[in-house]
């Protein structure tokens, strides 16, 4: 990729003028921007999905029936595994990886929900405390996948009570890829290996405390056991 900016950079028939200053910062960005949040996003649904084996069960049930055992999830396969989608979204719910979002400045006078905002307000959009909120969510300290299905909330920035992903021209450009990430990652995981604390650790005893700033990780690293689950020559590279 940053070879090709490069040769970007160098072409003289550009509309916009890169600068390598700007490549610096973009390339920056991606990497900030693309590396810790969706594995982020995979550690706490692992956590959640650990504390709830039925919910495993659940969507383990979902993998072997639209992809069976006899391969790797693919792709092509995501848009059949509703209950995947419904886990991810109620992971992105209560932990967005930006739980404040980005800082955004109002670039004119504007009235948003009845409060004047003035021009030049650093404005953060509370995307947790959204998450959180009992208005839209029952119960929203439970972690429910089922609150989502059959119902036709998304993660692109179009449903405000539900915003990872931020919403409007700052929203996240890598939202596509994110997603995809996240999707892919957590439905091999949960294909290809069983899930369980190790020594007998209990459920009730894992901690879920958060970590406070920029990003929302995990207080404490997820310890985890992981068993196949799939035909062994499946597991040879
Ligand atoms: C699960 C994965 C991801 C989540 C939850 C996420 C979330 C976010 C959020 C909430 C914002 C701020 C949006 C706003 O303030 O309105 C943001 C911005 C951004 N994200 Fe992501 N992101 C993810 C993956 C990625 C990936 C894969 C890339 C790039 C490869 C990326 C690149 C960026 C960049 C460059 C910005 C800054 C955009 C700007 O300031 O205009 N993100 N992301």
């Amino acid at each position: 990729m940053v070879d090709l900016l490069l040769q970007l950079a160098d072409d003289p028939d550009l509309d916009v003028e890169l600068s390598y200053d700007a490549l610096r910062g973009l390339t920056l960005d991606l990497m900030a921007g693309g590396t810790d949040t969706a594995a982020i996003t995979v550690e706490w649904a692992i956590s959640e999905l650990i504390k709830q084996p039925q919910l495993i069960r659940q969507v383990t049930e979902e993998l072997d029936k639209v992809i069976g055992r006899e391969r790797w999830v693919e792709e092509k396969d995501i848009p059949h595994l509703p209950y995947l989608d419904a886990i991810i979204k109620e992971t992105l719910r209560k932990y967005p990886v930006a739980p404040l979002l980005a800082p955004h400045l109002a670039m004119e006078d504007c009235n948003v929900a009845g409060y004047d905002i003035r021009k030049g307000t650093r404005v953060f959009v509370n995307a947790w405390s959204i998450g959180r909120n009992p208005s839209p969510w029952e119960q929203p300290e439970e972690f429910r996948p089922e609150r989502f299905l059959g119902r036709n909330i998304d993660v692109k920035g179009q449903d405000f009570e539900l915003l990872p992903f931020g919403a409007g021209r700052r929203m996240c450009p890598g939202y596509n890829l994110g997603l995809k990430m996240v999707q892919l990652s957590m439905a091999n995981l949960l294909q290809g290996f069983n899930w369980k604390l190790p020594d007998n650790a209990k459920v009730e005893d894992l901690n879920m405390e958060e970590a406070c700033g920029l990003t929302l990780p995990r207080k404490f690293p997820l310890v985890a056991v992981m068993e196949p689950r799939l035909s062994l020559h499946l597991y040879k590279t």
